[in-house]
């Protein structure tokens, strides 16, 4: 028996037989060069073939967010820029045919990586495919989740959406994972299933002989045993409906819209329910450009976001670039301290002209959209530098500008914020790493970018008052609103609107028409007066029982 503590990241105690989910494949070596380049090369192809085939059959099997998500991998696989460069990179440098997949599928994963944010998050994506094709190239079985014969507890090192996208939730009864932290899929996933999870279990894949597990998704302990643990879900809620109106149950309105980067994302939005989007990341745009993409290329990316929410809200967020997002044409040179450099609106201090461009981008294309587009600015520290925005975005034709809310010092002024823009957005996922000091992509600072953590939700609960004293709109953007437990808590604390991954729409929107907005007011009251996280889920629980 061994007992190890995670961060909780769904909630409810389950337990059962563990489910090992196969690491990837070691390294593949680069020696001995192939006798035979050209003929080495001409595998590569036909394997990634084979991958992206089986990937579209499974999809063929399932509807809605796994489809896509089977789809997108398996066009990923299919990408030809990643199967030519590893093809040269056999012929031209004599590789073996799984070492220069490696090779390339990497080059393409750091690019995500380095991009940060929603793009880091594709370079899982990316080594998914890379392993599927090299274990293709092996011969053997790819790695991920194992056919499940039985309900199972899943031990993962941290899941990718390709892994998870056709699970059948009968037969998981909790996820766990050594990495990941409270923003990862694995935490989305588990909670749009409605099974406990727990992330950043430190050392639990190297406990010998693990067969069974009990796992508690709000304390975020796991004990795991050597022998066989009968199979018990978590008492699941019946499985709630949602009316695809966001509100809570006396009717108070909170939006419940999501948070997209593509056009693929934006059809995936639509299908789940969204109201609208939250948070359309237009980094994507910009990706590995070597110069700033025209004005018309960044018209025609925004549109196919912004067409499919005809009629309604759509918040387009300027570029979130510099520091752990560079981007090549920039050239912003090497910074000592990323995360605190120039990154997001300080970009376009220095380089209005940027931003101007993509204004007019973003106006062209809303212009014939029907959409309610707006448009705000990430890493806005002072009132200042919102009203610099305002003027800008006012000045492109643009009716309503707002600002990202995820440095401490805006929290502070959220008051006099809202007196310079129309709404504002509050990026948890930043905030939090600026208040704990706790780098966001650390898995060994989880903990602190537990988004329950009472620090952060008091700054929130000022930004809400701020809100309420205006009258103007505060939403919030960071992947803590996919929490359908912790939404209700935002809504007493008076936010207007919570932007998601849509796979988590339903959920939140299900839980906020559960209870009234004075039920919520008490929740958040519990949770505010809360000394740790797992207190404040244990008291807004309890509260909302
Ligand atoms: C939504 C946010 O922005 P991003 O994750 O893109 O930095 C955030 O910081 O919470
Ligand atoms: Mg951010």
């Amino acid at each position: 028996m061994s007992r190890l503590t995670g961060v909780g990241v769904s909630s409810g105690r389950a337990s059962g037989p563990v489910a090992r989910v196969a690491d990837p494949l070691p390294e593949p070596s680069a020696t001995p060069a192939p006798t035979d380049p050209a003929a080495d090369a001409a595998r590569i192809r036909p394997a990634a073939e084979a991958v992206a085939e089986r990937l579209f059959e499974r999809a063929t099997r399932v509807e809605g967010d796994a489809k896509a998500v089977l789809e997108t991998t398996a066009a990923m696989a299919l990408d030809p820029a990643l199967t030519s460069q590893a093809e040269q990179l056999v012929t031209g440098r004599s590789m073996p045919a799984p070492r220069a997949v490696f090779e390339a599928a990497n080059g393409f994963a750091e690019a995500l990586s380095a991009a940060g944010g929603y793009m880091a998050e594709r370079a899982r994506d990316v080594q998914d495919v890379r392993d599927r094709i090299i274990a293709e190239l092996h011969g053997v079985t790819p790695p991920g989740v194992p056919e499940l014969a039985q309900p199972s507890v899943l031990l993962a090192r941290d899941l990718a959406p390709a892994d998870t996208a056709d699970l059948d939730p009968s037969l998981v009864l909790a996820l766990v994972t050594e990495e990941g932290g409270p923003t990862s899929h694995t935490a989305i996933l588990a909670r749009a299933l409605g099974i406990p999870a727990v992330v950043a279990v430190r050392g639990v894949l190297g406990v010998p002989g693990v067969a069974g597990a009990i796992v508690d998704g709000d304390s975020g302990e796991v004990e795991t045993s050597e022998e066989a643990v009968p199979a018990q879900a978590a008492e699941r809620a019946a499985a709630k409906e949602w009316n695809g109106v966001g509100e809570t149950a006396d009717g108070k309105p909170v939006k419940v819209i999501a948070n997209v980067g593509s056009g693929a994302d934006a059809r995936a939005a639509v299908a789940a329910g969204a109201q609208g989007v939250g948070l359309f990341r237009t980094e994507f745009c910009y990706l590995g450009a070597s110069e700033e993409p025209a004005v018309e290329t960044q018209r025609s990316a925004y549109h196919e976001v912004i067409a499919p929410f005809a009629g309604k809200p759509v918040i387009v967020r300027t570029l979130d670039a510099g520091a752990d997002k560079p981007l090549a044409f920039l050239d912003m040179g090497v910074e000592p301290n990323p995360a605190l450099g120039v990154r997001g609106l300080r970009v376009a201090f220095d380089r209005p002209d940027v931003l101007e461009r993509q204004l007019e981008a973003i106006a062209a294309a809303a212009a014939d959209s029907g959409a309610e587009v707006s448009v705000m600015a990430p890493m806005v520290a002072t009132v200042d530098e919102a009203a610099w925005f305002a003027a800008r975005v006012r000045a492109a034709g643009l009716a309503r500008a707002g600002v990202m809310i995820e440095i401490p010092a805006a929290a502070l002024s959220a008051a006099e914020i809202l007196g310079a823009v129309d709404f504002v957005s509050i990026g948890t996922n930043d905030l939090a790493q600026y208040v704990f000091a706790a780098d966001r992509q650390a898995g060994a600072l989880a903990e602190l970018n537990d988004p329950w953590q009472p620090a952060l939700l008091r700054l929130i609960a000022m930004i809400g008052r701020a809100g309420r004293e205006l009258d103007k709109p505060v939403g919030v953007c960071g992947e803590a609103a996919s929490d359908p437990l912790l939404a209700g808590v935002f809504a007493g604390l008076g936010v207007t609107s919570l932007s998601m991954a849509a796979a988590a729409v339903p959920a939140v929107g299900a839980a906020l028409a559960e209870h009234p907005l004075a039920a919520f007011e008490q929740a958040a009251e519990a949770a505010l007066a809360a000394a740790t996280p797992a207190r404040a889920r244990e008291a807004v629980r309890t509260v909302l029982a």
